[in-house]
């Protein structure tokens, strides 16, 4: 391989010891890769990865659609909280939050102490398309998926925006070109502490 190739396949170098014990929080709206890029990164950076959704659908024995129906958005918002603050409580992983879960000050605070938080950003087009490919969105049935994010992203974020670390905008293309842009904010932020 030339210098040239192996600078273009070269992964950006991030060591998760440069963690000092602390997660890797992805937050940002429904379909912005959350959760299927950090399945992704965690693999890259061989550390264990956790959905706050799916730890939440475990804990209930129930799927999400069916707490929000069941049991109300309040009562999620409490095992979102309590779900995310005994994962922080853990040792570095990725954790992939809930679109809503920076609602919670509480949950904010926990990511501060214990998380580099990464806020992951898309068009609210690009949005709509992805998070509704399934329908597992109890926030996205009832109306027009577009109008719905496209709200959501206004009164969110300034919560996005103080529990952020990093920023990362996704955009179009394939998940490995987030996972790169994701380890590059990284790279940049362990060169910076
Ligand atoms: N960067 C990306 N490139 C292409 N497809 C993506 C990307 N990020 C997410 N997707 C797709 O969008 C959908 C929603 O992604 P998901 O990870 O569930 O989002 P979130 O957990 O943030 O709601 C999935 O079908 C996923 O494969
Ligand atoms: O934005 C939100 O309020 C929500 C986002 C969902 O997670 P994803 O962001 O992973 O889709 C899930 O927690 C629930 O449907 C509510
Ligand atoms: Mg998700």
């Amino acid at each position: 391989m030339t210098d040239a190739a192996a600078k273009i396949s070269a992964p950006p170098a991030f060591d998760p010891a440069l963690l000092q014990g602390r997660s890797i929080a992805l937050i940002g709206l429904m379909g912005v890769g959350k959760t299927t890029v950090g399945r992704r990164l965690a693999r890259r950076l061989g550390l264990p990865f956790r959905d706050a959704d799916a730890e939440i659908e475990a804990a209930a024995r129930l799927s999400i659609a069916d707490i929000f129906a069941e049991l109300g958005e309040a009562e999620f918002r409490a095992g979102e909280h309590r779900v995310i603050r005994r994962l922080l409580e853990g040792p570095s992983q990725v954790l992939a939050t809930g679109g809503g879960a920076v609602l919670n000050a509480e949950t904010r605070k926990a990511l501060k102490a214990r998380a580099v938080t990464i806020w992951l950003r898309a068009e609210p087009e690009v949005l709509a398309e992805r998070a509704t490919r399934r329908d597992t969105r109890p926030l996205l049935k009832d109306a027009d998926p577009l109008a719905v994010l496209t709200r959501l992203q206004q009164a969110r974020e300034p919560f996005y925006r103080e529990a952020a670390d990093l920023i990362v905008e996704t955009g179009a293309g394939p998940h490995s070109r987030a996972v790169d842009a994701v380890l590059a904010a990284l790279s940049q932020w362990a060169g910076r502490k």
